[in-house]
């Protein structure tokens, strides 16, 4: 006790003190701006069961595409984009038979792809920031598309024309709450180092688990029939500069949380033949009965409980099901869901991005959406199950 004693009251602690208060930014960080892109082949979801059957060659498989067709047609989706076009896979039949391996054509693929859609949506969110890119300070990629050393970071740096000096980091294999995970990371960064700006972007190509139907795996067709592809970047930093910066959502407070005894519910395993992903039956069920006290347990450090109705949702929209399921666990009013069905219906689930695009939507929708006080809350649903949320303020 003596020596800390000494220590806190030496000069020494006090400049180390002062050091670090000067290197941590005054307030809460804000999104500064939001990008989004999709490869350009887009496939309606009334015509996807036919599709995928056709160029899978598994046209005789009639129970399983009748399935399809029905879970296409309840999926509450209209169309999706896909970076793999019906050329690109008549290359690799290594891709659809998956007794062969495919792993390492896959990741040749996403080598430049992942970056490439990522730079895409990256470029959109700094020409709406208006700022120079080399402004940017910190780099953070998510993706579970590829995985290389140098990865999807570097090369988005050198597309974008980064400083050399941007600290760049890569979250990989983060499912579908990577979105949310990299904007927590960025709020962080932003927070603790005065004059930061943080670029967010997530990409991600269902062509890591594209695969034929087979009867002996039937959650194949539920991940043909929900994931498609895109990338969302955003521009995070604390303490906006007021004549160059318009702050759209003031990252308010960020938490994560894991659902007890969940570890099955969405489960990854990277493969030979790709990237297996088995969501389970339970996920809505597990949501429902869950999401109210992972909320409860969020918001409550904030002095704030209940009163769902009386915010914004940005939620991923990991399926219709799961959708439903949040609505019904918070009892919100339909209409607090718009965005995430308008995005889901749009796009499909897009895993990480998906949630970014829900914010860019909420934006578009201003005051149709967004109550009086302008509060909100960011929900990313992942493997864990895990629940990140992030209390938001609209700012404009
Ligand atoms: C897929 C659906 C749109 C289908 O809607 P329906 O109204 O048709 O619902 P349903 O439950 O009757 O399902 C239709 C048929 O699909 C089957 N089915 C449903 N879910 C399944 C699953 N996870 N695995 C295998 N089969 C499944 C049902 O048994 C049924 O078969 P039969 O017709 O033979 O009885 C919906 O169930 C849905 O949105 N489910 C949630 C999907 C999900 O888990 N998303 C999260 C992805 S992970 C994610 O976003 C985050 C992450 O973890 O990274």
């Amino acid at each position: 006790m003596a020596l800390l004693g000494n220590l806190t009251a030496s000069p020494a602690a006090t400049i180390i003190r002062k050091m670090r208060q000067a290197e941590r930014a005054d307030g809460p960080a804000s999104m500064l701006a939001i990008g989004t892109a999709n490869p350009a082949n887009c496939v309606r979801q009334d015509e996807y069961a036919d599709y995928y059957f056709r160029i899978t060659q598994k046209q005789h498989l009639t129970k399983l595409k009748s399935k399809l067709s029905r879970i296409c047609d309840r999926s509450a989706i209209k169309k999706r984009y896909f970076h793999h076009t019906e050329e690109l896979l008549q290359y690799h039949p290594e891709f659809i038979d998956r007794t062969l391996p495919s792993l390492d054509a896959r990741m040749d693929i996403a080598a430049t792809a992942v970056p490439d859609l990522a730079a895409a949506a990256a470029g959109k969110a700094i020409a709406e920031w208006g700022r120079p890119a080399a402004d940017i300070t910190h780099l953070v990629v998510s993706t579970y598309s590829g995985a290389h050393m140098p990865g999807a970071d570097l090369r988005l740096a050198s597309l974008l024309g980064l400083d050399p000096s941007v600290r760049r980091t890569m979250l990989y294999l983060n499912g579908c709450s990577s979105g949310s995970a990299a904007l927590r990371l960025a709020k962080d960064i932003a927070e603790n180092n005065r004059g930061a700006r943080v670029l967010v972007a997530c990409a991600e190509l269902t062509l890591i688990l594209f695969r034929a139907p087979d009867e002996a795996h039937v959650d194949t067709i539920i991940m043909q029939a929900l994931f498609g592809d895109g990338a969302a970047a955003v521009i995070v930093g604390a303490e906006p500069d007021a004549s160059a910066e318009r702050p759209i959502f003031e990252m308010v407070a960020a938490a994560q949380s894991v659902i007890p005894e969940t570890t099955h519910g969405a489960v990854g395993r990277l493969r030979e033949d790709g990237l297996v992903f088995n969501p389970s039956f339970e996920m809505p069920a597990l949501i429902r009965e869950n999401i109210e006290q992972c909320m409860a347990d969020a918001v409550a450090p904030l002095g704030l409980s209940g009163g769902w109705n009386d915010l914004f949702w940005a939620v991923h929209p990991g399926g219709r099901a799961i959708l439903d399921s949040v609505e019904a666990g918070l009892r919100l009013e339909p209409k607090k869901l718009t965005a995430s069905r308008h995005v889901l219906s749009e796009y499909g689930n897009m895993s990480g991005p998906t949630v970014i695009f829900v914010l860019d939507e909420i934006r578009r929708r201003r005051e149709h959406v967004v109550g009086g006080h302008g509060l909100g809350v960011l929900l990313g649903l992942g493997p864990g199950v895990s629940v990140e949320t992030m209390l938001l303020r609209a700012t404009w």
